[in-house]
């Protein structure tokens, strides 16, 4: 990703950023407002301005003060807040350069909290300084993705209920069996990124790369804007750090993250495989953060997979480095109204959101693409909330609405999901497109490992892959 990627993504994500955070601090209006005075950030006046107070939540010097107001509360300020109050514990000076605050602050902390801290902290620097056993064996299961979801280019993606496995074990020569979808076309050398995740998981554990077997079960559609390239970065990954034996700090950090973004260059699908969920992510000058965007409940994606596949590098090529100033207003306004509708359950505003001018139009324009805009239109006019074209494509992924429960146990003319992949399925008829449409629905969970040998379940405390 270069520059000017990454400054169109900090500016779309930060602007959702703001959207999530606004809401996200209403939700939390009564804890705020039991812990004092709260710095609320929902009296932040325009978009722009709100994103300006995000940057500075997560960087400035002022953390310290937001934090002890419970404003915020996020996973990578724990470590800092906790240090903080550990150090008053203790009855240390702040300011000596390690609080990074020093405003004198009172913490909120009595003995049993003192020492519940303590203990913490100490756990922490365990994790910190701990060797884990090296394995031989690991198992990995990995999501789907679906990226972009109209405006969100670069920064938005949501993980989907389609899993690959992948199993690495130490072997005494490389080798790499790929069954399933995409098997006739992946590298089977050493540029399949299972091994890119793998040799950068053990470049962190300072290891050499011992030779591997690497056997992927691929149910993730290949190339066709389904994230099969993130699942398999991340598999990489994840599986190399438990052959390696290396624990990443992830306290603060968010470690994976930094990895995986560093190969993929954006963290809009690798963030929902390492997460699950829908997430939101940027670079905050420094790093990779991201954040859980909620997704209503009972929403089911429907897809169009054509049979043929578009690979990013490709899908990128089209798009101009200038992006006129109307278009960017308008998907500006489009990924903040997004965000919104995610995060309220509004379902009725996904449609408006969806819309974006950044890629879409673009890559629509191309032959390759033509299913595109005629697909959108039938899948909404079928009964979806929205539609769009899901990561560079060429999949388009529909979201419907008011699903409940198991979907086969539902009348199927109340199916709306079966309803908008018929209409999906004749669009691309219509245009000579040849495919096939999955229903499935996103997934809370993300990337997971299955089982390792040795096992990681010792005496009574097991683990579900081990036992
Ligand atoms: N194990 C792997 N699985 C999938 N793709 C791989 C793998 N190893 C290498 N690749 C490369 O990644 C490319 C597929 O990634 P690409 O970004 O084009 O598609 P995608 O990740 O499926 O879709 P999107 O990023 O739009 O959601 C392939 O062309 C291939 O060169
Ligand atoms: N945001 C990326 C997703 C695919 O990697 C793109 O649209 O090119």
């Amino acid at each position: 990703m270069d520059n000017k990627d990454r400054a169109a993504t900090l500016v779309v994500g930060a602007i959702a950023g703001a959207v999530a955070l606004s809401l996200y601090n209403k939700t939390k209006t009564a804890r705020s407002s039991a812990r004092g005075s709260a710095a609320s950030l929902n009296s932040t006046s325009t978009p722009a301005a709100a994103a300006r107070k995000v940057d500075s939540v997560s960087s400035s010097d002022d953390e310290d003060d937001d934090i002890s107001r419970g404003v915020l509360l996020r996973p990578y300020e724990h470590d800092k807040r906790m240090r903080a109050r550990i150090r008053q514990a203790a009855g240390a000076s702040k300011d000596d350069g390690e609080s990074g605050g020093g405003h004198g602050k009172e913490y909120p902390v009595d003995d049993d909290d003192a020492q519940r801290l303590q203990r913490t902290y100490s756990i922490r620097e365990e994790v910190v300084r701990e060797a884990a056993m090296e394995r031989n064996r690991v198992v990995v299961r990995v999501p789907a993705t679906s990226a972009n979801m109209g405006p969100g280019f670069d920064c938005l993606g949501m993980a989907l209920s389609i899993w690959s496995e992948v199993t690495m074990e130490r072997s005494d020569k490389f080798e790499i069996v790929f069954e399933g979808a995409g098997f006739e076309e992946v590298p089977l050398d050493e540029t399949n990124l299972l091994v890119t995740g793998a040799k950068a998981a053990f470049k962190a554990a300072g290891k050499a790369m011992p030779p591997l077997r690497y056997k992927c079960v691929n149910r993730i559609p290949y190339a066709r804007g389904m994230g099969s390239s993130s699942a398999a970065i991340l598999a990489g990954l994840i599986g190399g750090l438990v052959l390696a034996g290396h624990k990443l700090p992830m306290w603060g950090a968010e470690e994976l993250l930094q990895l995986a973004c560093e190969i993929e260059g954006h963290p809009d699908n690798v963030a929902p495989v390492i997460y699950g969920g829908c997430q939101l992510g940027i670079h905050n000058h420094t790093r990779w953060i991201t954040e859980r965007v909620q997704l209503p409940p009972g929403i089911q994606v429907v897809l169009f997979i054509p049979n043929f596949i578009g690979k990013t590098s490709d899908a990128r090529a089209v798009l101009k480095d200038q992006v006129d100033r109307k278009d960017a207003i308008f998907s500006i306004g489009r990924i903040a109204w997004l965000v919104l509708a995610l995060q309220s359950g509004n379902v009725n505003n996904l449609r408006a959101g969806c819309e974006d001018k950044m890629h879409q139009p673009q890559r629509a324009r191309q032959d390759a693409y033509k299913h595109v805009n005629p697909m959108i239109e039938a899948a909404i006019a079928a009964g979806a909330d929205t539609a769009y074209l899901s990561g560079s494509g060429p999949t388009v992924a529909a979201i419907t609405s008011g699903a409940a429960g198991d979907i086969f146990l539902q009348r199927t003319k109340e199916r709306v999901d079966k309803q908008v992949a018929e209409a999906m399925l004749q669009a691309a008829a219509s245009v000579n497109v040849g495919g096939e449409t999955f229903i499935t629905t996103p997934t809370d969970g993300g990337a997971y490992v299955v089982s390792a040998e040795p096992k990681f379940s010792e005496g009574a405390i097991r683990y579900p892959g081990d036992v």
